[in-house]
């Protein structure tokens, strides 16, 4: 049970909102979202109940039922849920399990909606009208919501939805899940009696083929635009030889806008965090609190703040493929390269999402229908490059690999951090081929969406942006000052005796723990402040940033050391020292929330440990082998 507490409160950082909406009361009307994938269920649930769920332009986004709290214009309270798209109540993967197990009320927690407020793409009725008429059998009370109706007025789609309405046998509406006032008309609808559940059909009636009978007598096609648009990209995105290099290109100009980009906004920052450090230190009197102070705190989040433009940058990478409608069809592309490790296309898109996070990724794993696929991409979703590696891949390239360019356009730097990249990308691969022993689950081809192509929402990207900025800012603000002021408690006590020669950090706890450690780590090149930064390192990747700066910055004679952490690196390091501890990087699993989203997804603590003791045993043996080469090729 405490485990899955602690999972629970790790489950999606990404959409943990404090001030979120006090819940409906138990007497509140349920209703519950239900539909296709990527029909806009969420992007209503949003304008409805002002929560800020993920959406995005791509099938299985939500993976887990979410509740909110309507109110209708009369004051009318609603429970609203959000659930995972689902293609019929027969369920293949774990996520169409929940909306199945919830609609037709078998889940565990969940009581039966009492209102199914049915979600379809207007733009898409052939594919789902289908699941709306298998929910109308179920003989609830349903609404019919077709969302996308800016999209299908832009196609000429006309939709007669009185006819709709009568022909179904319940209240039909419009909505746009993208603009403000979009869900209005459902909102109003919640004010209205609640509907009689829908006539059923007869039983064994071709559903396929009711659809087809509705279309034909409420669907006219007008001549509208844009429609072959899309065919025209998908000739080009999808094509043999250009869709694979469009899509490295894509990777590799994004690994590149990441440095250049960020720069001056990360210089800016950083002259002012150490103007901070100077005016602090200027103003406290010399002794424990200033240290407390300039090194524990400004140190430490100042080293790890300066990243933020590195880290929106990525992410404004991300949100934008994920919207544009791009990712199924890199999953398309790659479904080949995924095939020969074993995998399925399904994998692609719960790894992309883990380089953002490793925790939603992994989440995402149970859009994943067989059971050995969705393991193994468990598995291997921790070695998926997540942004917290950012500030540590950083702060190791721009100390130790010069700011050239190569041919003259690309950026030295920029090459190494895409290098890390592919090589993380590639140990999974290769890993994945071991533990499937290259050999596919299903002899299915890859049955998946492609969505129509549609211009990012600067409202949504920016909303992304901001959900990325504050919740970076506070796990700066939280985890990681309160770790590195633990830390420089460690590097401060006990005080050396008198008269002791050598550094006072050397008497202190981390002093002595650090150089225990190196009876380990010297083989693989690291120094014992390194060994220290680890620790704390191991909740979350990026404090080992904070502890690096804060254990030279109570190790050093000035109060600025930390302020030019990078330099001291390259000048107290061996190249062979950094690329070592890049190395361990890449495959360390040091992250405690994954590793707790590890144990609830797979049910099993033995997972956990099969995961942590390989990634631990990979990480020894590449820093090894990194290391003693660097060192023989003289990096040493
Ligand atoms: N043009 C347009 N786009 C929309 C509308 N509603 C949603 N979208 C977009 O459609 C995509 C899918 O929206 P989501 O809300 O994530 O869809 P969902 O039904 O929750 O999808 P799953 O969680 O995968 O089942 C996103 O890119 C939205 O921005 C709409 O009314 N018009
Ligand atoms: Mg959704």
């Amino acid at each position: 049970m405490a485990d899955t507490l602690l999972a629970e409160r790790v489950v999606d950082p990404a959409v943990a909102r404090p001030d979120e909406a006090p819940p409906a009361p138990p007497s509140a009307l349920r209703a519950a979202l239900v539909g296709n994938p990527n029909c806009g269920k969420t992007a209503l649930f949003n304008l409805l109940t002002g929560s800020r769920q993920k959406v995005a332009n791509y099938a299985g986004v939500t993976v887990e039922r979410k509740e909110g709290r309507v109110v209708s214009p009369e004051g009318r309270v609603i429970r609203l849920l959000d659930l995972p798209g689902a293609y019929s109540l027969d369920a293949t993967s774990p996520d169409e399990a929940v909306t199945r197990d919830v609609v037709l009320g078998r889940h565990r927690s969940e009581p039966r909606p009492e209102l199914l407020v049915c979600v379809v793409d207007a733009t898409n009725l052939r594919l789902h009208l289908r699941f709306a008429l298998e929910l109308r059998q179920l003989g609830l009370p349903m609404l019919l919501v077709l969302n996308m109706m800016d999209e299908a007025e832009r196609q000429g789609l006309v939709i007669d939805m009185p006819g709709l309405s009568a022909a179904l046998t319940m209240p039909v509406v419009g909505a746009v899940g993208v603009r403000r006032g979009g869900a209005d008309a459902l909102r109003d609808s919640f004010d209205r009696p609640l509907p009689p559940a829908p006539l059923p059909l007869p039983d064994g009636i071709d559903l396929h083929a009711e659809v087809r009978r509705l279309l034909a007598a409420h669907l006219r096609r007008t001549d509208g635009t844009r429609q072959h648009v899309g065919d025209r990209l998908d000739r080009v995105f999808l094509h043999p030889v250009l869709g694979p290099a469009i899509l490295l290109a894509v990777l590799f100009v994004m690994f590149q806008t990441v440095f250049s980009w960020a720069q001056p906004a990360m210089d800016g920052l950083q002259a002012a965090m150490n103007q901070l450090g100077a005016l602090v230190g200027q103003l406290l009197p010399d002794g424990i609190l200033r240290s407390l102070i300039v090194d524990a705190v400004i140190a430490g989040a100042g080293t790890v703040v300066v990243y933020l433009p590195q880290i929106l940058i990525l992410f404004l990478w991300i949100l934008a493929l994920e919207e544009s409608g791009y990712l199924p069809r890199a999953a398309f592309l790659l479904d080949r390269i995924m095939a020969s490790c074993g995998l399925s296309g399904r994998s692609f898109i719960p790894l992309l999402s883990s380089f953002a996070c490793a925790i939603p990724g992994i989440m995402a794993t149970r859009t994943i229908t067989n059971p050995r696929d969705r393991l193994v991409t468990i598995l291997i979703a921790p070695l998926m490059t997540c942004s917290a590696r950012l500030p540590v891949y950083t702060l190791l390239i721009a100390a130790f690999i010069p700011a050239h360019r190569v041919l003259g356009i690309f950026g030295l730097q920029g090459l190494v951090l895409f290098g890390l990249y592919a090589f993380a990308i590639v140990s999974g691969m290769v890993l994945a081929k071991l533990m499937t022993r290259g050999r596919a689950a299903e002899e299915h081809p890859l049955l998946m969406e492609l969505p129509s192509y549609r211009r990012p929402a600067l409202r949504n990207i920016g909303f992304g942006l901001w959900q990325r900025a504050t919740m970076f800012l506070s796990r700066v603000g939280t985890i990681i000052v309160t770790l590195n002021v633990l830390l420089w408690a460690l590097s401060t006590f006990p005080a050396p005796p008198p008269g002791a020669a050598g550094p006072a950090i050397d008497y202190s706890f981390a002093g002595r723990i650090g150089h225990a450690m190196m009876l380990v780590f010297a083989p693989i090149g690291f120094n014992w402040q390194i060994c220290v930064s680890l620790i704390p390192g191991l909740a979350a990747r990026e404090v080992a940033v904070s502890a690096l700066a804060t254990v030279y910055a109570v190790g050093a004679s000035e109060d600025d050391a930390a302020a030019k952490l990078a330099p001291l690196l390259s000048a107290q390091w061996s190249m062979a020292t950094a690329l070592s501890l890049l190395a361990w990087y890449v495959f360390a699993p040091q992250c405690l929330s994954t590793l707790a989203v590890i144990r609830r997804e797979t049910g099993s603590v033995r997972w956990v440990l099969v995961t942590a003791a390989y990634l631990f045993g990979l990480a020894y043996l590449a820093s090894l082998a990194t290391y003693q080469i660097a060192v023989a090729l003289g990096g040493g």
